[in-house]
């Protein structure tokens, strides 16, 4: 997985391209930017994520013999160039935003300098990784959000479009605020929790329920989560679990961290009877979790039907994102450098508006609310503007421009989005782990106001550009338009 070189991991068309580039001699610097224009699954913002995977992939890219041995039989690619890849690393620069970040549409989440045969080569793969990750992590971010402090397990490696899907997405939904994962290699690879009950074959390869709950209990007392779905939740499946766990107590056994599971029917109504019949037999602190199919629409109807669910066990719809399957992060260029150094912007226009790209070597800036931290907007600019935050700032919705908004000095901060990465071809950043991502994305998602975070219809951030940019933009456009 992470351990591959993934050189080849790319569209043929990248590849084609590189060798017009070497053969016309072209390989100036140029910018390309990674953004996304919607937020997935009618979301407010999304998390990036994703940036360690793509640290490993370019820190690794080198075509092998057999890279060079497989292009050449292609008959596509003349040998000068597959010489050139023989030596080929990454010697440019990247500018990321940190994983766990809330992020919105258009602005830079990745940016590469680089000159140009490198920096197109890089685009498939990067897109493949930020992608995947940020769509898997803001699909989680709903559906913890919606469990409202209820634990969120990862359950969906079966489902998943194959192991990596399972695997990457099994660290975005970590990031993104899971409790832990079913999955095993994902526990190992990024020292994350692993958690699992029992499957129902457990209680079918037994003569009876009972018998394969008492021996589960004897097998695991501190974390004895029996399934009561089998046979018949209320008739058979609680009352034998009470029993159990009856017997641990009388045995002498200190009962923590336990509880029922369960995976079908009517979940509040068999929540709501099971806690009762558990909190009648003393058994108050034994948990509820639910599983089956579930997602943030269903959790949030559950919950406001009154169930009785403590932890959430949720596979398909959150390592699938099923309702929204992909991110739409893009990769364009921006800039390319001239002889003197100067980066001359670029633009590609579009019929729709909302398509035209941001020309320009640009960074982000977030504008918070002094007063509680809370992001007021996002402001993208060129990569050498710098604002003072003593001094009362104005911005502007680049769309919309007449909706202007003076902040007025020493009430609010600012901070700058995207961080260096690579430097010269050399990593210059160290990816916190996953454990501490999940912190860093949980105080990420208490800077939205609670507008931006619901399901449904949230407000949309204002993503703004500053003066400098827009009249560049403006000024492309109209030299286009001639
Ligand atoms: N109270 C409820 N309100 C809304 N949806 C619910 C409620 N209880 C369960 N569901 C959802 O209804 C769907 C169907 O559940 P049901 O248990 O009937 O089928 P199932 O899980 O496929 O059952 P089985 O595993 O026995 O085939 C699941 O997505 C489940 O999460
Ligand atoms: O429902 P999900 O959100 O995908 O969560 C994971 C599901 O995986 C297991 O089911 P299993 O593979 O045994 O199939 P099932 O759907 O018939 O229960 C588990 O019992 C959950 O129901
Ligand atoms: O441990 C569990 O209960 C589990 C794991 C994967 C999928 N469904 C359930």
């Amino acid at each position: 997985m992470s351990t591959m070189n993934l050189t080849l991991l790319t569209d043929l068309y990248e590849l084609t391209m590189m060798q017009g580039y070497f053969k016309n001699n072209c390989n100036e610097t140029v910018v390309f930017d990674m953004f996304y224009r919607t937020n997935p699954c009618g979301n407010g913002y999304a998390i990036c994520a994703g940036l360690d995977q793509l640290i490993d992939y370019i820190r690794r890219l080198s075509f092998s013999d057999d890279d060079i041995a497989y292009l050449d039989s292609l008959h596509l690619f003349e040998d000068d160039f597959l010489e050139y890849l023989r030596g080929f690393h990454f010697s440019g620069d990247i500018y990321a935003i940190p994983e766990g970040t809330v992020v919105f549409p258009r602005e830079p989440l990745v940016k590469v300098v680089a000159p140009i045969m490198e920096a197109q080569l890089v685009e498939t793969a990067l897109l493949t990784i930020i992608n995947h990750q940020s769509l898997i992590a803001t699909k989680t971010a709903r559906v913890v959000y919606a469990a409202d402090g209820g634990g969120v397990m990862e359950f969906g490696l079966r489902r998943a479009q194959g192991p990596d899907a399972g695997v990457y997405g099994a660290r975005a939904a970590m990031i993104a605020g899971c409790i832990g994962t079913s999955n095993v290699l994902a526990g190992q690879l990024f020292d994350v929790p692993v958690k699992g009950t029992h499957a129902h074959s457990w209680i079918m390869s037994f003569p009876d329920e009972y018998t394969a709950f008492r021996k589960y209990s004897e097998l695991y007392p501190d974390a004895c989560c029996l399934l009561v779905d089998t046979y018949d939740t209320l008739k058979s499946g609680v009352p034998n679990a009470i029993r159990v766990f009856t017997e641990m107590r009388e045995s002498g056994i200190e009962l923590k961290n336990y509880g029922i599971r369960l995976d079908s029917g009517d979940l509040a109504y068999l929540t709501k009877r099971a806690r009762q019949m558990l909190d009648e037999a003393g058994f108050s602190d034994a948990f509820i979790s639910a599983s089956s199919d579930l997602d943030e629409y269903l959790i949030t109807s559950l919950k406001s039907q009154g169930c009785k669910i403590d932890s959430w066990g949720v596979g398909t719809n959150m390592i699938t994102s099923r309702d929204c399957p992909a991110f739409g992060g893009v990769y364009k260029l921006a800039a390319v450098q001239d002889e003197n150094g100067n980066f001359i912007p670029k633009i590609k226009l579009s019929e729709n508006i909302e398509k035209i790209t941001n020309p320009g070597n640009k960074t982000v800036f977030r504008i918070y609310e002094k007063a509680d931290h809370k992001i007021k907007a996002d402001l993208i600019c060129l990569a050498d503007e710098t604002f003072d935050d003593t001094k009362d700032l104005t911005i502007f919705d680049p769309l919309e421009t007449w909706k202007r908004t003076k902040l007025k000095a020493g009430t609010y901060e600012l901070r700058e989005l995207l961080v260096p990465v690579f430097k010269n071809g050399k990593c210059v950043y160290t990816s916190p782990s996953v454990m501490e991502l999940r912190d860093i994305c949980s105080k990420e998602l208490d800077t939205l106001w609670e507008e931006h975070r619901r399901l449904i219809n949230p407000s949309q951030m204002y993503v703004d550009l500053s003066d400098q940019l827009y009249d560049i933009k403006k000024n492309l456009l109209h030299q286009m338009s001639m």
